[in-house]
């Protein structure tokens, strides 16, 4: 919708053509693993994700998260904030199943909805935010960085430690990372496969501030959105996708081009030896 206007001309602002009314959210075709609560006084409304276990991002995920992003946008709620409905886990990342051995048609189909998904959140019209209330690693850490603001809660750890299984991060994803970071801090992050712990997190500066429990994390998410209230809504879309222009064109001048280096490379040896025994290691956790 808004964000595939986009990709033709990513400075124009298309016309909200939905024509729902502000409280009538509803989940529509996806398969129910959102929800979409919008709070009356203040119009601002809460994304949960919620697949048990761990919110992994599979397709059917994805493709919900990104169905009710674009129904949040069309319904002109005044905010967005991205959370979970598991008190432990925010997104354990992609599902590495998915991954494992692969068919090549679902692989192709999997990694472009990555990329929409990414593309929803960072081009998304509305403030954003996320409330961090549990483990953000890898892709969950890469779809908080894709929101303006991020609120954690304590004793969880958020990163990307592709490194550690033998993983590479996409150009784009890199810059998300390091649109919150400074370059040298994600450089020595990404090369160590680094989780960092709230506190941590906190100091470089990945998140924006600490919460004692969701409900506050959720009102400091709110409290930020409302810092836009005296800016006006059309000049602020824009000036947000002017300063994300070039992060985002880095995708955009290429999907095709990352989906196969994506694609290959999950094919590799290297890759899915990492991966098998990655996915040994979660089942020995136990
Ligand atoms: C040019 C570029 C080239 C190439 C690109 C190539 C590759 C693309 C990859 C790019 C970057 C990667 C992005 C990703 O997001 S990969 C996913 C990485 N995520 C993880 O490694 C997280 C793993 N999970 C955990 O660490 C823990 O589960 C977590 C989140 C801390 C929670 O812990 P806990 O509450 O104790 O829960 P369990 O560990 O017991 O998990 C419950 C259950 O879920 C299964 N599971 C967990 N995570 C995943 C996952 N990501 N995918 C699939 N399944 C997962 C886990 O095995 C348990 O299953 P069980 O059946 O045993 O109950």
């Amino acid at each position: 919708m808004l964000r595939n206007s986009l990709i033709g001309s990513l400075r124009q602002i298309k016309p909200i053509l939905c024509s729902q009314s502000l409280r009538s959210l509803s989940n529509g075709a996806n398969s129910g693993l959102t929800t979409i609560e919008v709070d009356d006084k203040s119009g601002i409304a809460t994304l949960s994700m919620n697949l048990p276990p761990v919110n992994t991002l599979t397709l059917n995920l994805m493709h919900d998260l990104i169905d009710s992003i674009n129904q949040i946008e069309c319904n002109k709620s005044r905010g967005l904030i991205l959370t979970s409905s598991n008190d432990k886990v925010f997104s354990a990342g992609l599902d590495l199943k998915e991954l494992y051995k692969p068919d090549q048609e679902r692989l192709k189909e999997f990694w472009t909805i990555f990329q929409d998904l990414w593309l929803a959140l960072h081009l998304c019209g509305i403030p954003t935010a996320a409330a961090i209330n549990g483990h953000a690693p890898a892709a969950g850490c890469i779809m908080a960085t894709a929101c303006e603001y991020r609120v954690m809660l304590p004793d969880f750890v958020i990163g990307v430690h592709a490194t550690r299984f033998s993983f590479l991060v996409s150009k784009w994803m890199m810059l998300s990372y390091q649109s919150v970071l400074p370059r040298r801090i994600v450089e020595r992050a990404l090369n160590q496969g680094k989780l960092f712990s709230t506190q941590e997190a906190l100091e470089v500066g990945l998140i924006d501030e600490v919460a004692g429990s969701k409900k506050e994390a959720l009102a400091q998410c709110a409290a930020f959105i409302g810092t836009f209230d005296k800016a006006n809504p059309i000049a602020r879309t824009l000036t947000k996708r002017m300063c994300r222009d070039s992060d985002v064109t880095e995708l955009l001048r290429d999907r095709a081009g990352d989906l196969r280096a994506c694609v290959d490379y999950i094919n590799t040896p290297l890759f899915q030896e990492g991966l098998s025994a990655h996915l040994e290691g979660l089942k020995e956790k136990k």
